[in-house]
């Protein structure tokens, strides 16, 4: 199927002239303006990549979106279950409804639960969105066997595991749920050359899927891969010179 049959008509996600600065009140409020008039859509089966020099704001807009960071000025919406709903505007109630129907995050970094068996922590946000444990744990287990990470290690809490293990466990946990949208903040760094692989073969089926995605990716040949369309933070810098 060509990737125009597969993106949906409305996007999952629209940024509208969103702006964002901090205010250091440590500091005698002194203000740090990051990003300015950003807009953006990501459509159903669409991977945009957010690019731009380290600085430039690329988590900042990625955290805003996921509701971790305020917005200034400006809307995100978001389409879900319950309509479309403005992360810049929404309660936090709202914002967490949201995450818990609509939105995933993978990052890099695990936050493991301790004494929890890495197949429990995968399989969590399946069940906490109304799979049964069968097919939560079916499907936990494709993504792991997917990740190379050995079914001997499935019983064992992930704590102890090394540092790429723990970070295909994360993968595999930020995958499980059936999300409309996708947030990926660098999920490859550090991972070899076939687990990288592997993560790039489940984004390609994310949008098959037609799941939006949008992500922050270090590794060019991993983000001229996955990505639809690279949208330049650098034209949102507000009222600074990015580094
Ligand atoms: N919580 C915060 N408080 C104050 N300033 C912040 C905060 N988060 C980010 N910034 C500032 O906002 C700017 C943009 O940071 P951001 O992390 O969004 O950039 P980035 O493009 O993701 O960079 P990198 O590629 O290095 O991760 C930087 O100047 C940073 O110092």
């Amino acid at each position: 199927m060509s990737e125009a049959m597969t993106l949906s008509a409305e996007p999952v996600l629209a940024v509208r002239d969103v702006a964002k600065r901090f205010v250091m009140h440590l500091r005698d409020g002194l203000e740090i303006p990051v990003v300015d008039h950003v807009s953006f859509d990501v459509r159903g089966g669409e991977c945009v990549v957010l690019g731009g020099p380290s600085g430039a704001g690329k988590s900042s807009i990625l955290k805003m979106v996921f509701g971790n960071y305020g917005v200034d000025r400006g809307a995100i919406r978001i389409g879900g279950p319950a309509g479309v709903v403005d992360v810049a505007t929404a309660t936090p109630r709202e914002i967490l409804a949201l995450r818990r129907s609509t939105i995933g995050y993978v990052s890099q970094f695990l936050r493991a639960v301790p004494r929890v068996a890495t197949i429990d922590v995968v399989m969590e946000p399946a069940l906490a969105q109304g799979d049964d444990a069968a097919t939560a744990r079916a499907r936990a287990g494709d993504l792991l066997t997917r990740l190379h990470v050995p079914e001997r290690l499935w019983g064992l809490a992930p704590a102890t595991f090394s540092g790429g293990e723990q970070q295909r466990v994360n993968i595999a946990r930020g995958l499980v749920a059936r999300r409309a949208l996708l947030l990926l903040d660098e999920p490859t760094a550090s991972l070899d050359a076939a687990n990288r692989a592997a993560v790039v073969e489940l984004i390609e089926a994310e949008k098959a899927a037609g799941v939006a995605l949008l992500g922050i990716f270090h590794d060019t040949d991993v983000r001229d891969r996955v990505a639809t369309r690279i949208v330049d933070v650098t034209t949102f810098a507000a009222g600074r010179i990015a580094a």
